[in-house]
């Protein structure tokens, strides 16, 4: 959510944003509804006002015994409040309107931000890794899989019906060695392991910017203020709401694990072969709530970046860095890096990680705060990308660093977490 003392001072920059975000949000109406509720407030307060007043009337009657007086100031005062009466509900129902459209205002991308209408305008800015080459008929991930027996998607299929699976064996190892892998680095780099809840209530999601354009993608619990979370991001987002955070306590640096659901409407057909698109993942995620200043946000998107490219890099795994653009980089987002694993069955990058900075448009819909230096509450700016989300990752670790004889090698970095196991299919 915007400020919206800066939507009244700066409507033409939030139009371009929209804009820029294929976002309908229609800010001169927003803005007519905004002076609707201004000026009823304002009645209501002037209205209020003249009761306060007519009350010492009253008073001051009764103590000059002037009776008359005081029961025309009584008549009045009645008319006053049935003023109110009428008015303050047209004045909550109008104040919620606008409340609803504040949240569908996008933030405002950064200059630097490519504009483009989707995925296929995103920059690619950074190569790393030299791609592999296969002296044999290399296979897919979900051959490599079905070869060593990692997995059995039809019982899951039978269990919890189409886009799920079952890993097996050391690939259930494997995972679990991935998700230990990020949490050990993140936690030596000075982040806050936590493992937080995969049910929230209805307000972390309003906070991270999942609800409500997103409310689709979200499992609901029956009958209760529950959904699951499709990141970490909800929950950390929700739980600091309506605190007033110490300036000298930030940042605060999180490494959050939760295992994530995603209904993935709207992806009919796509990605269906394997794991790469499922409705139930793990994920490791960084999380950054900082002070409400525009280098801090940048300085920690690059370090988020970073983070993120050390543990790819450890995993020997060649990657591109694509900066999203204003049409593929969602509401809430100041500015967006994707990181995009090399898949060698598909010849191309695909995206394995998801780094942002928001300023403070998460803050104003979560109400997280901070008392700055000079004693100000100001909202935080909070930043959020993945360290690792499994089994996405699998695919390009099992496909690149397969060899000749069908095994898998286990990179250096992941051995210590999978008992110095060197090989997958190896004896
Ligand atoms: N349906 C899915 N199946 C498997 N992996 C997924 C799915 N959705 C997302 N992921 C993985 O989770 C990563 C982060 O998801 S994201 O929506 O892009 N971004 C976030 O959730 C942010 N909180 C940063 O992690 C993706 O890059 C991808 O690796």
């Amino acid at each position: 959510m915007l400020d919206l003392t800066f939507i009244r001072s700066n409507p033409d920059v939030v139009k371009e944003a929209a804009r820029l975000k294929n976002n309908s949000i229609d800010i001169d109406a927003l803005l007519a509804l905004d002076q609707q509720v201004v000026a009823l407030q304002h009645e209501v307060e002037e209205t209020r006002a003249k009761q306060n007043q007519l009350s010492k009337g009253i008073q001051q009657a009764a103590r000059e015994k002037n009776v008359e007086l005081r029961n025309n100031l009584i008549a009045e005062g009645k008319k006053l409040a049935e003023f109110i009466k009428a008015k303050e509900p047209e004045l909550n129902q109008l104040t919620e309107e606008r409340y609803n459209m504040l949240l569908l205002v996008p933030n405002i991308p950064d200059p630097s931000t490519p504009v483009g209408k989707d995925e296929s305008e995103n920059v690619p800015f950074k190569y790393w890794g030299e791609l592999p080459e296969f002296d044999f008929p290399a296979l897919d991930h979900y051959d490599l899989m079905l070869k060593h027996n990692l997995v059995d998607i039809e019982r899951a299929v039978k269990v919890a019906g189409s886009r799920s699976y079952v890993l097996r064996g050391d690939a259930a190892r494997l995972e679990l060695a991935l998700i230990n892998f990020a949490m050990d680095k993140m936690a030596r780099k000075g982040f806050t392991p936590l493992i937080v809840p995969s049910m929230a209530r209805d307000f972390a999601f309003i906070g991270n910017g999942q609800f409500p354009k997103g409310r689709d993608q979200v499992y609901e619990l029956k009958d209760q203020d529950l959904f699951l979370v499709g990141t970490a991001e909800v929950s950390i987002t929700g739980m600091y709401k309506d605190e007033i955070l110490k300036g000298e306590e930030l940042p605060l640096k999180f490494v959050g694990y939760s295992p994530c659901f995603r209904q993935e409407a709207g992806t009919y057909g796509k990605d269906t072969r394997g794991v790469f698109r499922i409705h139930q993942f793990n994920k490791v995620e960084q999380y950054i709530i900082c002070k409400a200043d525009h280098e801090e946000s940048v300085f920690w998107f690059e370090q988020l970046l970073q983070n993120a490219e050390e543990l790819i890099q450890e995993l020997e795994l060649p990657y591109r860095v694509v900066n999203v653009c204003t049409g593929d980089m969602g509401d809430g987002k100041v500015g967006m890096y994707d990181i995009e694993c090399w898949v060698p069955s598909e010849k191309r990058y695909r995206e394995t990680h998801s780094c942002s900075y928001l300023h403070d448009w998460q803050a104003r819909r979560a109400n997280l705060r901070y008392r700055d230096a000079e004693g100000k509450v100001k909202f935080v700016h909070t930043l959020n990308n993945t360290a690792i989300a499994s089994p996405r990752i699998l695919i390009p670790l099992l496909e690149t660093h397969q060899q000749a004889d069908g095994s898998v090698r286990i990179p250096e970095a992941l051995r210590p977490f999978m008992g110095g196991q060197e090989f997958i299919g190896r004896p």
